[in-house]
């Protein structure tokens, strides 16, 4: 197999986002055969195949090399891989899955609200009740290296694969480290979230693995498909202004030194000016113009902007040798 294998989630929180997030670059991702048919395609990409994983899954399949890219959250990327940095490459954050690893203790315990305080309760707890605090947990190396950090040896983790967050009720354990977003669950379990109890505050991610095999085809697709997911990112952060201006030149010149506006496709005297202008700089931008002189000002939103950088795949491609 030469090709370019990308890993994206088949169930879960990430699963519709990241089709929605293939899409908007103009990828079409193909599951012949339904949901059920763990292998698919990419429209137009004969190179292309896609993995449909569970994110937990799609984290050690980057680390093994059995994907070449995937999508999955970055609590995962810690968790699952001992060295992400020489494993995986962090190729762009997907704006989606926003969650943190947190440290969550029950609301009662007034006294504890920051790891110190824990230290300290952790050894008062072996010693009275002559056994280890417990802590439930799937995020075993986070809590592990976290903990350390914050010199904490008194306690031992309980595997939870899920519903965590009833472990403190239900007696199976004192404390928890889990993901929350919206904190709903620990609130409705009367837990709480340490003070300075954020271990990771995660993201989806577009990630490479640096332990796969990268074949002149699969860097070939890799280029193209990260070509148009920059071209779509770039588009999201830009407007495209036009206006008729007595000295587009001048007006280039003030555009860009005002808002950092660019005049992609030159300056030239009677005809419309076009500029790429900062997103947020977009209204003052057409401002400016009417100020020199632009009776009308249109602003539009863009799907794609392609330039010569391609810079999602130069950085990959330096990492993997391209
Ligand atoms: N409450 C949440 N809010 C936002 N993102 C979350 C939340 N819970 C999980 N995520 C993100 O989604 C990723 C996958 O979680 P999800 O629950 O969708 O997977 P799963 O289907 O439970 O997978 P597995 O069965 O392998 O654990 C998490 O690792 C995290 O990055
Ligand atoms: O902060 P909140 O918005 O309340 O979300 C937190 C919950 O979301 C995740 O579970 P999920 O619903 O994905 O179920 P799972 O445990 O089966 O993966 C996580 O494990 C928490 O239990
Ligand atoms: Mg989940």
């Amino acid at each position: 197999m030469t090709g370019l294998i990308i890993a994206i989630p088949s169930k879960g929180r990430l699963q519709d986002n990241t089709h929605a997030f293939f899409a908007r670059a103009g990828l079409s991702v193909r599951q012949p055969g339904g949901a059920r048919n763990y292998r698919g395609r990419l429209a137009g990409f004969d190179g292309v195949e896609i993995a449909f994983l569970s994110a937990s899954e799609i984290a050690r399949e980057l680390a093994a090399g059995t994907a070449h890219l995937g999508v999955t959250g970055l609590d995962l990327v810690h968790e699952t891989i001992a060295k992400p940095d020489t494993a995986v490459h962090i190729v762009t954050p997907l704006g989606f899955g926003h969650a943190n690893v947190v440290v969550a203790a029950p609301a009662s315990w007034i006294d504890v609200n920051t790891m110190a305080d824990l230290a300290d309760v952790a050894s008062a707890f072996r010693a009275r009740h002559g056994r280890r605090m417990r802590v439930a947990t799937k995020y075993v190396a986070l809590t592990r290296g976290f903990f350390a950090a914050h010199g904490i040896a008194d306690y031992r983790i309980v595997e939870s694969a899920g519903a965590t967050e009833g472990a403190p009720a239900a007696g199976t354990a004192e404390l928890i480290v889990d993901i929350t977003s919206t904190g709903s669950t620990l609130t409705a379990n009367d837990l709480k979230v340490l003070d300075d109890g954020v271990i990771l505050k995660s993201e989806a991610h577009l990630v490479a693995s640096l332990a796969a095999t990268w074949s002149p085809e699969a860097l070939a697709s890799a280029r193209a498909i990260l070509d148009r997911i920059a071209a779509e990112e770039r588009a999201r952060g830009v407007r495209e202004i036009r206006a008729l201006v007595a000295a587009p030149e001048f007006t280039a010149r003030s555009a860009a030194e005002q808002y950092g506006c660019v005049a992609p496709f030159g300056t030239q005297v009677g005809q419309p000016l076009l500029l790429h202008c900062p997103a947020e700089h977009a209204a003052d931008c057409a401002s400016l113009l009417r100020e020199h002189g632009a009776p009308h000002v249109s602003v539009t939103t863009l799907d794609y902007v392609f330039g010569t950088a391609n810079p999602l795949y130069d950085p990959l491609s330096a990492k993997v040798g391209g």
